[in-house]
């Protein structure tokens, strides 16, 4: 019994979950977790996560389609978690509202962008989050501001778990034409320089502070490497690609192959930015 994953995750891979959970309300969610005697983990759309190939105990929960709206108030915006980053770009623009370009090409959804931090070309969520409500352990419904976030570079500085439900953007009132013109723009450069069609997680691990991950994997001679079904994408070598029929345990195999080249290369630890769930087989 339980509940396969790999369907649901950008990789196309992992195992199963133990019990899958899609709340349709906060208060459902919030009911769910005071009285779930279990292991919480939460995915998104796993545009940023590897699932290990074996079980992945207790509980996951991914938010239901109640929680995939995108609401204008003049300049702010509220989304719920699960809409997609691509879905709140699209709506931002066509309300005239600029600062949310960036999302656009992100494949994930708000609630991961939130918890990652997510960014790209020269932004983040750090620069446009205004506030987020989320759900804590004990199952109340909080709301924290951007400062409560306590953002760095792909990561937030909360304490404790919490599922996030929706979050408010502050944006700029700008031209609709010009907006347009800058996600095409950014759209443009991520198809030219990553394997966005691919089955990835994006970027695989932080850049070092100073220094750009992909030329050091480069150096180290691991553009192109291959384990199993997994090879570091020729394309872009901060990128995993699963080729087909890799597992969980080939991508993280060849991530740490790829660290240990690095390292014994430049002495320098690549961090890694793709997540992970559950265990191995
Ligand atoms: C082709 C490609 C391009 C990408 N480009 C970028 C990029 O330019 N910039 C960038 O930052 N990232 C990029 N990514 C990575 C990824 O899309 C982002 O990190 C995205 O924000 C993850 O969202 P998700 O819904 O897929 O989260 P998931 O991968 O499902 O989860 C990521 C983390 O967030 C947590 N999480 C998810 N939803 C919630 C929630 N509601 N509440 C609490 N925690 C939650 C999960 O537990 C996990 O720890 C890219 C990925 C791909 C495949
Ligand atoms: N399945 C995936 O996550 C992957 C998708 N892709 C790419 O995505 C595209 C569609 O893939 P496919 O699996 O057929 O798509 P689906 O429509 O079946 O859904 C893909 C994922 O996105 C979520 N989703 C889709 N639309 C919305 C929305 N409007 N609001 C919130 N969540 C949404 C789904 O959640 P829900 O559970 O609510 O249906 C599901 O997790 C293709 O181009 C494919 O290449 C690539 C790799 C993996
Ligand atoms: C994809 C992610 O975010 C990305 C984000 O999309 C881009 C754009 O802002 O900048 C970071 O990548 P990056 O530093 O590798 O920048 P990219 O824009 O992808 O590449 C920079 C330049 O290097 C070139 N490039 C890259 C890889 C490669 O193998 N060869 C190459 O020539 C690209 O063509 C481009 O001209 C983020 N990654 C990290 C770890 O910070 C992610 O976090 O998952």
């Amino acid at each position: 019994m339980g509940v396969k994953m790999h369907n649901a995750t950008w990789f196309n891979v992992g195992g199963m979950a133990e019990v899958m959970f899609k709340p349709s309300s906060i208060e459902d969610l919030a009911a769910f977790v005071r009285e779930a005697d279990l292991p919480i983990s939460v995915v998104g759309v796993a545009s940023n996560l590897i699932i290990r190939d074996g079980i992945v105990e207790g509980a996951v929960i991914k938010l239901g389609r109640e929680f995939s709206y995108v609401n204008c108030k003049g300049n702010v915006i509220t989304a719920g978690c699960a809409t997609l980053l691509g879905n709140l770009a699209m709506v931002a623009q066509e309300s005239g509202i600029s600062g949310l370009e960036f999302f656009v090409g992100i494949p994930g959804t708000v609630g991961g962008a939130v918890e990652m931090n997510a960014g790209a070309y020269g932004s983040d969520v750090a620069s446009v989050l205004r506030s987020v409500r989320a759900v804590n352990e004990r199952g109340e419904v909080c709301t924290l501001s951007n400062d409560d976030m306590r953002y760095s570079y792909r990561e937030h500085g909360l304490v404790g778990k919490w599922i996030f439900v929706d979050a408010t953007f502050v944006g700029t009132y700008s031209d609709r034409h010009a907006i347009k013109s800058t996600m095409n723009e950014f759209i443009a450069q991520r198809n030219d320089s990553q394997p966005v069609r691919g089955r990835t997680g994006g970027s695989t691990f932080k850049n070092p502070e100073g220094q750009q991950a992909w030329k050091l994997i480069d150096k180290a001679g691991c553009r192109g490497l291959k384990i199993g079904g997994a090879q570091v994408s020729e394309k872009h070598c901060n990128f995993l690609l699963n080729q087909g029929g890799a597992t969980a345990k080939d991508l993280e195999d060849l991530g740490n192959e790829v660290r240990r080249r690095v390292y014994s290369m430049f002495g320098i630890n690549l961090e890694w930015e793709i997540r992970f769930l559950g265990c191995g087989l």
